[in-house]
Order: structure tokens, then C-alpha cells, then sequence
């Protein structure tokens, strides 16, 4: 029996990813296991804190007197062996702490919170037992410590022994239970009971004939009392009587209790898709850890190749894994999910009440599901034995995290398939650069849909000039054709999608006359509009010039910042097309839990012909009536200073282009733009991947960028500006000596957005090719910055960063 615990602790000011050592006590030794999680004394005081343990052993490394182990919070472990490696992998690979990634798989209930308590000693007299405890052995220190004399009053008591300050852990889990009856006597008992109830005593003889009914079972009160007809009165006297008992029953919150989904059978494959789903289904049999790419249009049928990959490794006796961006995780998609695979299905999304979400975790951590769906973080469910994992919509940017452990979905989704020996399905119509070149290099294994299913042809795309636009009439957010076209989709009674690009929203200049975007002259790079200091910035190199009052290009004053907002843009919307039934989605009309389901929903019932949006309504919609998509304002996101400012607008605008003529009714696009000419553009107007895939990769050649180049992003903030960038310098001094000459450090300079919550940001960006000094590197970087945290200062490294905003 091990007598010692290695445990990595949550103490947020001092972290390591080294593990502490602590004594088990006895009581505790045949029971302790890795991935439990303990409270444990830290420091000197009387700091209590919670921690996972990762090791039994039976000798100490440590010299000193051990700590004790005060509680085990687990029964059985929360994070099994997998989880307990993949929490080591993830810190690794992220720099991140152990503690934290260890949090990060876990549902939010599940981390500690703290709270205060004061308890009696056996020193405590009467009088402050009396004042504070009254019958207690413990308060908590918010309840009594009222105002500043009672503190320095209980400071004084503690001094004195007379009561002990201590931390205690709130455990935030709470199960849901249900009363469920139970018949406490047999059949024939039963019956001779109803021989003794006097005559009248219909509610009594009622209960009694439906306690027989139950053969045993439990069966929760409320269903019980509406079956039956007994009321909640007559079910306490039977329990009085001796006739049942009532048990406390843990139910699951299921968030789809109230929808009924209707069951689904999987559709006949065509072609393309029977080719797919073969393969994945040779790579689970095998079983291989192939990783495929799927790349199919638009409408081309993705979802049902990912359901019959999925049920083939539930009929192998394995799980799946589906991921899917937070924003199309609609009701939906959840049917389609839960309509083929039922009650297998557990769903986790951030729309779910913390409540609900441990119930489901629970239900996979228990094998009762075996099909998970998710976003992000749902890659890290706990189901065992998968079979495949399949990441619907690849190339998302909400797959990576942006706060600690700064992880992509992706990577993790790797892992896994390392470990559990499975397939993994990455699935796209636009697939990330990086993915598209992985399976260039036969690293992944490309699998085709280039048709949509039953032949239905891909939408008619036309690109609007908006400079020729604006001299033919006054300034609106409307075209002509795009009016003309959303007038007689009114008329013939079909549905249109118009969506407002507000990614990188007024924050360059652009010529109005001749579509001119300013660019840093040394990186090829939009400048950003810096309104604090009234300049125009390139955060990669650092240039600065002055905001131009003319154009550069053409000399044309109509040069000004580029925006517009949603909610205009539907006044003007409902002054223009005054019949039309409109629905706006964008964050304000979704802030609501279950708003953006409803207004979907109106949507999809065709209480409403004109749907305007941000880029949420970009992905996954698939509804028949659709057959108009407009693009009011193309050039917003290739303005921003990203290399991926093309990639982003190309993925976008495939992707709602996609939106339009999905049934047998054709579709048609209008893309209202200010560069007709630029190749995202274009390449979209004719849904050609491949070409923006060879043309961007020339780009990316050019300029050095991913995925010819691996990046690191280290970002140094404070509340003092001058902190913040002197310590980035030190750090570029500290750095380069320790990578390889190849290694490019571009930076420091400040981040576009400088100051964000009266903190400033400074940045520095690695790139490389090969760097065999990065891990140690930055680890040491991780430790080392610790103490500077302490102080407010703050350091954070982002691997392959998706922003460099
Ligand atoms: N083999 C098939 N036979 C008939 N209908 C199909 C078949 N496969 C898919 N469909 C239907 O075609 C429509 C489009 O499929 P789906 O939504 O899976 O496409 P997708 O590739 O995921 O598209 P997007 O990338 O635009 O979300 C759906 O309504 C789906 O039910
Ligand atoms: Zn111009
Ligand atoms: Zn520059």
C-alpha cells in the first residue's frame, strides 16, 4: 500500500508543474488513487488547498517533514489514466501549468472554490463558543468577521488559540435527486392491506392497488402520483402506514427533455460519400490512426458521412467523438445527432447550465453515453475505448482557446487518436492552410465531396462593385441588384440571408474610390487604425505613419474608416422593403440564453423572410427555402493586419455563399465588395478551393508565414505601459542568445489593441522552422516569470497563435 502521494496543487500565485510530496494517512492508504483530488495543507499557515494527485509511491524524495493529506474529495478518480497523461502532454505542448489543464478537462463545477471558516478548539471558552459557534463546529469567517473590530477581535482569539482558521474547499457539485416510491411490503401483504382500509377510503385502496403494480421497481413520486391519481397527501400516509418507502434518486438534467426528436434512418449514400465512409470505416476496423480530410462543398452531405462513420465504430463496441463549432452546435444539428443515435448521445455546449453540463459528463464518465457532440472543450470527454473522432467545420478559429492552456482542439483530438488507436475525421469546405498541406505532404488522408448530393449545382455567385455603386446612387448599404433580388425573393415567397461582416470592424481606412487598403512597407500587412494615438500602426514590424487624409493611390478624399452596424443596416432594410418580415441576429439580439435557437427557429418555420446577421449565421444552416444570400461588406476582414485576413474572408465567404439553394430550388449570391479584383474574392465567386489553396500557399511562400514557418506568440501586459515593454526587451535579450540563429523574433512592439482593461499589451512573435531549444526554452520561461506575475506582470505564450490581434 503506497504511503505517499505526489500531488500538483492550485495555488494560482505560485504556480509549478512540479508535483508536491504529501503522507497519506492511514485510513486513506488502501483508497488514495492518481487522478483524485485531495485538499492538502500549503505553506505555513493554515492554507488549505485542493490538488490532483498523480503518483503513489512509498518513498519520499523529500527530506523534511511531510504534510499530511487532510481530505479525499473522490470516491474514484475524476481524471483517469488517459486524462491523467494527456494533462502532462498539454502543459508540455502549451506551456501551460499541469494544474490548469488538469482544471480545464474538468466541468466548471468540479474546480474548488474556497471559503474561510473558523472553528472551535479545545480551547475555546464558553463565551466565544456562545458568540460564534452557538451549537456549530464551524462558521464561515464572512458570516461573523462583520466589520474591522470583529476582525482584529477574531485575530486576536486566534492568537490566542481559541479558534482555528482554516480553508475550506466548497464543493460545488451538486447532484440532482428525485423522491421515487417504493413498495415496503410484498404482493400478498399488499392485498391484506386492502382488506383493513375502512370503506370510503378511495385515495388509500388507490395507492395500495398501484404500490402492487410496481413489482419492485421505484418509480419517481410525481410520475407515480399523476399515473395513478393519489395525491402527494395519500403517498405520506402510506409512507407513515409502512406501506412504501420514499428514496432519494439521482436524475440527470437533460437539456432536451422538452424537444422531441424524431428518430432517423441513415440515408442512401451517394458515390462520393459511400467512398468516404469506407474508408473511415477500413481505418476503425483496422484499427489505424489515419487522419482524414474531408473535404466536401458546401451541401455536399459531410454530416451523414460523419453519422455512418460514427455508428460503424458503436457497431465495432467502441465511441465517438463529434466536434463542432460552438455556433453550430444549433438545435439542428442536435437532432440530426440525437435522431440516429438516441438516448447514446450526450451533448456539451456552453448554452447547457453548469448543472446540466457535470450530468453529462457524468453520463459519459459512466459509459451511459457513448456518442458525445461538443464544442471546444468537449474534446476532452471522458469517454474510453473511442472509436472516432470527427471535427466537423476543421479550419473554425473557436477550436483554439485563447486563455491558458492556450490549446487547439485539433492537437488534443490527435492525441487522442494516438492513444486509443483511432481515426480522425477532420471535415471542411474550406480546411485550414495548415490541414490542406498536411494532406499535400500525404501526412492526412484526403477524402473528396465536390459535389452537392442529388447533383444540386453550387449557387450562382455575382460581385457587386461598391465604388461604381456609390457614384450611380446616394450611400447605402444596398446595391441595386441585391435590392432587385431581395424584391422578388418577397414576391415569390423564398427566403433570403444577408450577413454584416463585423470582424475587424472599422479599424483600418479604406478609399472609397478606389478600394485602397494602407499596408506597412515593410511586411505587406494592413495598418490598424490606432484612435488613442491618432496613428496608423503595423503591430508586426513596429512602422507608424500618420492617418492619410487622401488617398495614396488615387487622391481621392473619400478615404475614411470602413463600418457599419447591424442594427442600421435593418432600419434601412425596413424603410427599403417595408412588407418584408426581417429577423436580426448578431450579439445583441442573441445575448439571451436559447435567443439564437428561437430566432433560428422563427426563421426556419418561415415566420420571416429576410434574416440579417453577423458571421453567425455564416456556418451549418441548412434550410431549403434559402435561395438569395447577400454579402453586404466584403472587405472588412481583408483589411485586418493577419496574414490570414485572405484565408478568413475566402472561408467566410464560401462558407455563407453555401447558405443559398441547398433543395431544389437554385440559389443565388450577391457579394457587395470595395476590391472586386482581390483573389479571396474571386476565388470565391467560382467555389474554388484548390485555387485559393495554390495561390495562398505562393503567398505564404512569399511572405514566410504558416505554414511554411511554425509561430510562437509571447505577449508581456501590465498596468504600466512602460513595464510592459521594458520587460519584453529584457526578454528579446534573454531569448536570442538561447535560439538558433534561424529563428526570426519579430517584436517587440505593442499588440494593435494596446490597451485592454487598463492593461497594455506588448508582443513578440518566434517564427521557425526547426528549433530543437524551444521546449526548454520556454519552459524555463514559464517557470521563471512566475514570481514577475506576483507582481502584475504578466506573460503569456501562445503556440501557432490564430491572432495576432
Ligand atoms: N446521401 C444523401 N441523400 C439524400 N440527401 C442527403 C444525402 N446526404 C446528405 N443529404 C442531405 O443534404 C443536405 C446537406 O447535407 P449536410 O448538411 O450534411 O452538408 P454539409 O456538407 O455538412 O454542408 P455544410 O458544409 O454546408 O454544412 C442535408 O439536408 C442532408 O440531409
Ligand atoms: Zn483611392
Ligand atoms: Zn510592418
Amino acid at each position: 500500500m503506497a504511503q505517499i502521494a505526489q500531488v500538483i496543487v492550485d495555488v494560482p500565485t505560485m504556480q509549478t508543474n512540479r508535483p508536491y510530496t504529501y503522507l497519506i494517512p492511514a485510513a486513506w492508504q488502501s483508497q488514495v488513487q492518481p487522478g483524485m483530488r485531495v485538499i492538502v495543507p500549503f505553506g505555513r499557515g493554515k492554507r488549505r488547498v485542493q490538488g490532483f494527485v498523480v503518483n503513489l509511491t512509498n518513498q519520499s524524495t523529500f527530506d523534511g517533514d511531510l504534510k499530511a493529506i487532510d481530505t479525499v474529495v473522490d470516491l474514484a478518480p475524476v481524471l483517469n489514466t488517459e486524462a491523467l497523461a494527456m494533462t502532462a502532454w498539454l502543459a508540455q505542448s502549451t506551456f501551460a501549468f499541469q494544474i490548469t489543464c488538469a482544471q480545464t478537462m474538468l466541468p466548471a463545477v468540479m474546480r474548488a472554490k474556497y471559503e474561510k471558516q473558523l472553528r472551535a478548539t479545545d480551547k475555546t471558552s464558553p463565551a466565544v463558543r456562545e458568540k460564534l459557534f452557538g451549537d456549530a463546529s464551524s462558521v464561515s469567517f464572512e458570516t461573523v468577521a462583520t466589520d474591522s473590530q470583529m476582525v482584529s477581535q477574531l485575530m486576536r482569539w486566534q492568537k490566542a488559540g481559541e479558534v482555528d482558521v482554516y480553508y475550506q474547499v466548497k464543493n460545488q457539485a451538486r447532484r440532482k435527486t428525485q423522491l421515487a416510491v417504493k413498495a415496503a411490503l410484498t404482493p400478498a401483504e399488499l392485498a391484506t392491506a386492502q382488506t383493513t382500509v375502512r370503506a370510503g377510503a378511495t385515495q388509500q385502496l388507490a395507492l395500495l392497488k398501484a404500490l402492487a403494480t410496481l413489482n419492485g421497481e421505484t418509480l419517481t413520486q410525481k410520475i407515480f402520483s399523476r399515473r395513478f391519481n393519489v395525491s402527494d397527501a395519500t403517498i405520506r400516509s402510506g409512507e407513515k402506514k409502512g406501506w412504501l418507502t420514499r428514496v432519494a434518486e439521482e436524475v440527470y438534467r437533460d437539456p432536451y427533455a422538452d424537444s422531441d426528436i424524431q428518430a432517423t434512418k441513415p440515408l442512401t449514400l451517394n458515390d462520393e460519400q459511400r467512398v468516404a465512409v469506407d474508408q473511415i470505416v477500413t481505418a476503425i476496423d483496422a484499427p489505424a490512426t489515419t487522419t482524414f480530410l474531408l473535404e466536401g462543398v458546401t451541401g455536399s452531405g459531410k454530416t451523414e458521412v460523419y453519422l455512418q462513420a460514427m455508428a460503424a465504430a458503436l457497431k465495432a463496441g467502441k465511441t465517438a467523438l463529434m466536434l463542432v463549432p460552438e455556433i453550430s452546435l444549433t438545435p439542428q444539428m442536435v437532432r440530426r445527432v440525437k435522431g440516429r443515435f438516441g438516448h447514446a448521445v450526450a451533448v456539451l455546449h456552453s448554452g447547457l447550465s453548469n448543472g446540466e453540463k457535470y450530468d453529462e459528463w457524468r453520463r459519459i464518465q459512466r459509459g451511459e453515453a457513448q456518442v458525445v457532440v461538443g464544442a471546444r472543450s468537449a474534446v476532452f470527454a471522458p469517454l474510453t475505448n473511442i472509436g472516432l473522432i470527427v471535427m466537423d467545420e476543421e479550419h473554425e478559429s473557436s477550436y483554439k482557446q485563447d486563455d491558458a492552456p492556450r490549446y487547439h482542439a485539433r492537437q488534443v483530438a490527435l492525441w487522442r487518436s494516438r492513444y486509443h488507436h483511432c481515426p480522425v475525421v477532420l471535415g471542411s469546405a474550406t480546411p485550414s492552410l495548415e490541414t490542406r498541406a498536411r494532406a499535400e505532404k500525404g501526412v492526412y488522408s484526403r477524402l473528396v465531396l465536390k459535389d452537392r448530393v442529388n447533383q444540386r449545382p453550387l449557387p450562382a455567385v455575382s460581385i457587386i462593385d461598391m465604388k461604381k455603386e456609390m457614384q450611380q446612387h446616394a450611400e447605402s448599404n444596398f446595391s441595386a441588384p441585391l435590392l432587385v433580388a431581395l424584391q422578388d425573393r418577397l414576391e415569390r415567397h423564398e427566403q433570403s440571408v444577408l450577413m454584416l461582416n463585423r470582424r475587424g470592424y472599422s479599424s483600418f481606412v479604406l478609399c472609397r474610390d478606389c478600394g485602397f487598403v494602407l499596408k506597412c512597407p515593410n511586411c505587406d500587412i494592413s495598418l490598424t487604425l490606432h484612435m488613442d494615438t491618432h496613428t496608423m500602426k503595423c503591430h508586426y514590424c513596429g512602422h507608424e505613419e500618420a492617418i492619410p487624409r487622401i488617398c495614396p493611390n488615387c487622391h481621392s478624399r473619400q478615404i475614411r474608416y470602413y463600418g457599419t452596424g447591424t442594427e442600421k443596416v435593418e432600419e434601412e432594410l425596413r424603410d427599403l422593403l417595408p412588407d418584408a418580415r426581417i429577423i436580426r441576429m448578431d450579439n445583441d439580439t442573441t445575448r439571451k440564453k436559447g435567443a439564437h435557437e428561437k430566432l433560428l427557429a422563427t426563421f426556419g418555420r418561415g415566420d420571416a423572410d429576410i434574416l440579417i446577421g453577423t458571421q453567425m449565421i455564416a456556418k451549418g444552416l441548412d434550410f431549403p427555402n434559402v435561395t438569395l444570400v447577400g454579402v453586404l461588406n466584403a472587405d472588412t476582414a481583408l483589411g485586418l493586419p493577419d496574414f490570414r485576413a485572405s484565408e478568413w474572408t475566402f472561408q467566410l465567404l464560401t462558407q455563407v455563399s453555401g447558405r443559398a439553394g441547398r433543395a431544389e430550388k437554385a440559389g443565388h449570391v450577391y457579394i457587395q465588395t470595395f476590391n472586386p479584383d482581390h483573389y479571396a474574392i474571386r476565388f470565391a465567386q467560382h467555389h474554388d478551393y484548390e485555387g485559393f489553396f495554390k495561390y495562398e500557399m505562393r503567398m505564404r511562400h512569399q511572405g514566410g508565414y504558416p505554414p511554411y514557418y511554425f509561430t510562437v506568440q509571447i505577449t508581456a501586459s501590465d498596468l504600466d505601459e512602460a513595464v510592459a515593454a521594458k520587460r519584453m526587451y529584457q526578454l528579446l535579450q534573454w531569448l536570442r542568445p538561447r535560439l538558433t540563429p534561424s529563428t526570426l523574433i519579430l517584436g517587440p512592439t505593442p499588440k494593435p489593441i494596446a490597451r485592454v482593461n487598463r492593461r497594455y499589451y506588448y508582443q513578440m512573435v518566434l517564427k521557425y522552422k526547426r528549433e530543437p531549444n524551444l521546449a526548454s526554452t520556454l519552459s524555463t520561461l514559464l517557470q521563471e516569470t512566475q514570481v514577475q506575475q506576483r507582481q502584475g506582470l504578466q506573460i503569456s505564450i501562445d503556440v501557432e497563435p490564430l491572432h495576432f490581434m
